[in-house]
């Protein structure tokens, strides 16, 4: 069962329409359901999302810069925190555990999907608002939260992917797309009151999910294209 993840999230994503099912049902995720994922499609996405930690880590940080009250301040600080001296770490012992050293990491070069994706997020703080930020930011953590707590139900012991599942499918994380979403719901009651939906910013925040949304798709293709 997925967890409440607040009001304006399950909006948005009805109104992305199909792409969030091709995210979040994509042949990579379906490959990690049932183990068939080949190991080597799954160390390539490894090596790229500690790239994309690094620089989803500086997206939180920009967050901190746009917001406007101290309680959003907390929040978003609180994911540079989570990101920088936890997730990163486990990422370099999952991949330490593959056979992947850090040296590998450091010198693997960004594939433009990536690119893409994270400089689009960037960007979405830099052009644009504290909720045009928090739009580009939500597929990526809510999307994982969905995914991970569909896919425990296929999980075992011996599920080659096992561990990857149950830190999406696990409290922790599932607590934090609960927190992501109260930020999520209160930066929007703040910034565009109790109709948002009929208020312009409506419409540019609709657009900044959808898009990173098609981003996380053509992150999982990159992924798949590492298994050729
Ligand atoms: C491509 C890609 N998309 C989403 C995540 C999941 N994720 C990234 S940062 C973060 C913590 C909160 O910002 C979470 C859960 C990932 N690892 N890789």
């Amino acid at each position: 069962m997925t967890a409440y993840y607040g009001t304006t999230f399950p909006r948005l994503r009805d109104a992305a329409g199909e792409v969030w099912q091709d995210y979040t049902h994509h042949a990579f995720v379906e490959g990690i359901r049932d183990g068939s994922l080949p190991r080597k499609a799954f160390l390539g996405y490894l090596v790229q999302d500690y790239i994309f930690l690094i620089h989803f880590s500086r997206a939180w940080a920009l967050a901190v810069t746009k917001a406007d009250t101290l309680e959003e301040m907390r929040a978003c600080a609180s994911s540079v925190d989570v990101l920088v001296n936890g997730e990163i770490s486990l990422h370099v012992k999952t991949c330490a555990a593959a056979g992947l050293s850090e040296q590998e990491l450091f010198t693997a070069a960004e594939h433009p999907a990536n690119l893409a994706y994270t400089r689009y997020v960037m960007d979405a703080g830099h052009s644009g608002n504290f909720l045009d930020l928090i739009a580009a930011l939500a597929p990526c953590v809510m999307g994982y939260g969905e995914i991970g707590a569909r896919l425990a139900a296929d999980v075992h012991a011996d599920h080659p992917y096992a561990d990857w599942i149950n830190t999406y499918a696990g409290d922790d994380y599932q607590q934090a797309c609960c927190n992501a979403g109260v930020l999520f719901d209160g930066a929007v009651e703040r910034r565009l009151g109790e109709a948002p939906e009929t208020t312009p910013g409506w419409g540019r925040i609709s657009q900044r999910f959808a898009t990173a949304t098609r981003l996380e798709v053509a992150f999982w293709d990159m992924g798949m294209s590492f298994g050729d």
